[in-house]
C-alpha cells in the first residue's frame, strides 16, 4: 500500500506565523507530519511550544502562512467551499474546557451537530441517544451541563463530537482539567473508540503520562517545531533531545526522585569509588539481573535508593537510581556490557556536582 492510502493526516512544510501589533510570531515552523490512519499519535510541547495552532490547520480553523495539508487523501487547501464544508465534518475536536452549550439538555448538545443536515427528526435523536449509550451517559439524556461533572462534560463532548462521523478526532489537551482517575477513565474512552470505530486520534497534551497511556506515536514540538518524533515505546527508552529526557523523567517520576535524593545525600562527601547512578531497564534486562550481575560478578555493591516500572506498549520499562561502591575500572567494564544488553546507564554524581541533574 502506498504511502498516501495509509496516511489519514500529511502536513508538508507548514509554517503559521502571526502579526501582533509589530511583531512577527512563527508558531509553526516548516514542519512535516504524517499520521496513519487508525493511529493515536500524541503532540507533546510546552505552553506556546505551537501544538494548538498545529493541530487546527488540520481542518483549516487555522489557514497556514504556508505549506500544503492532505486529510484522508484529499488536498484541502485546494477545495472549494462546499467540499472543505465536507472534508471538515470528518475531523472533529475536543477541547479542555468542553465548549458545551448551556442552554441546551445533553441530548440537545449531542444533536446540535446534526441540525441543519438532511437527517430527520428521530434519526437525529436516535443517533444521539446511541453517541450517548456509547459514552457511557443515556441517563443523562435530560439534564444540563452545569449538573455534570468535569468526566461527564468531557463524555458528552466527545459524544457531540462523533455526531458528524468523523474518521479523524483531535484532542486539544481534553484532559488537562481532569482529576487523575477521570484522565484515565477518558483515555480509556479514547481508546475504545480508536480500536472500536477505528478513529484516528490526534492528541495534544504537555503531560507525558497521557501520551504513555494512549499513543502509539508522539512527536515533541518546542518553539514551533517537532524536534523529536517516533513510537512512544522507542522516545521512552531512547529520549534524544533534553526537552525529551525532561518529559519522560517527569512522568516516571525520576525527576523528582532524583531532586530528592540529591537534596537529601550528600555526593561532595562520596568516596573515590562510589558513584550515583540513573538505570533505565528496557524488555527482559530486569533490575534484579542486573544488581546480581553487578554484585556476584563484579565485586560492585549496589544501594538502590529508587526503582519504578512502567509497561509501554507492551514493553516493560524499568528505572533504578542506586549509590554503587566498588572498583570503578570494573564498573565502566560492566556498564559498557549492560549498554549491549539494552540497559541505559547515567552517572548522576557529576550532573548533580556541576548543578546540572535537575
Ligand atoms: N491567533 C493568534 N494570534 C497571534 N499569536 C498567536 C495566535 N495563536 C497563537 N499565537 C501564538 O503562537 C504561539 C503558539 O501558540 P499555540 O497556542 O499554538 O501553542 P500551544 O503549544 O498550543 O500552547 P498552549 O498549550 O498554551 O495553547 C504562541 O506564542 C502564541 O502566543
Amino acid at each position: 500500500m502506498s504511502e498516501t492510502v495509509t496516511n489519514a493526516i500529511e502536513l508538508n512544510n507548514i509554517s503559521v506565523n502571526f502579526q501582533n501589533h509589530d511583531q512577527e510570531i512563527d508558531a509553526v515552523k516548516n514542519v512535516d507530519l504524517q499520521i496513519k490512519r487508525g493511529d493515536i499519535y500524541g503532540i507533546i510541547g510546552y505552553s506556546g511550544a505551537g501544538k494548538s495552532t498545529l493541530v487546527r490547520v488540520i481542518n483549516l480553523l487555522q489557514q497556514p502562512t504556508q505549506g500544503s495539508v492532505i486529510v484522508n487523501n484529499q488536498e484541502i487547501l485546494k477545495l472549494k467551499p462546499v467540499e472543505l464544508r465536507q472534508a471538515r465534518k470528518k475531523v472533529s475536536m475536543i477541547f479542555q474546557h468542553f465548549n458545551l452549550m448551556k442552554s441546551r439538555t445533553v441530548q440537545g448538545n449531542v444533536e446540535y451537530p446534526l441540525l441543519g443536515t438532511k437527517i430527520s427528526k428521530a434519526d437525529r435523536q436516535a443517533k444521539a441517544e446511541k453517541l450517548l449509550r456509547l459514552v457511557g451517559l443515556s441517563e443523562y439524556a435530560g439534564t444540563y451541563p452545569s449538573q455534570l461533572s468535569g468526566g461527564q462534560k468531557q463524555r458528552v463532548a466527545i459524544a457531540r463530537a462523533l455526531a458528524s462521523d468523523p474518521e479523524i478526532l483531535i484532542s486539544d489537551e481534553a484532559t488537562s482539567a481532569l482529576d487523575p482517575k477521570t484522565t484515565k477513565s477518558i483515555l480509556e474512552l479514547l481508546k475504545q473508540l480508536n480500536r472500536d470505530l477505528d478513529l484516528t486520534i490526534v492528541l495534544i497534551t504537555h503531560e507525558m503520562q497521557v501520551i504513555k497511556s494512549i499513543c502509539h506515536n508522539v512527536a515533541v514540538m518546542d518553539a514551533g517545531e517537532i524536534i523529536e518524533r517516533g513510537p512512544v515505546a522507542k522516545v521512552f527508552t531512547e529520549p534524544q533531545q533534553k526537552l525529551t529526557t525532561d518529559f519522560v523523567e517527569t512522568s516516571t517520576n525520576v525527576k523528582e526522585a532524583i531532586e530528592r535524593i540529591t537534596s537529601t545525600i550528600k555526593i561532595s562527601e562520596f568516596k573515590d569509588n562510589q558513584e550515583l547512578m540513573y538505570f533505565n531497564f528496557i524488555g527482559n534486562s530486569t533490575k534484579q539481573g542486573v544488581v546480581s550481575e553487578f554484585s556476584q560478578k563484579y565485586g560492585i555493591d549496589v544501594n538502590i535508593l529508587f526503582a519504578n516500572i512502567d509497561q509501554i506498549d507492551g514493553e516493560n520499562v524499568g528505572y533504578m537510581i542506586a549509590v554503587i561502591t566498588g572498583d570503578l575500572a570494573v564498573f565502566n567494564a560492566a556498564i559498557q556490557r549492560l549498554s549491549s544488553e539494552g540497559v541505559k546507564t547515567r552517572i548522576l554524581t557529576n550532573d548533580v556536582l556541576e548543578g546540572g541533574a535537575a
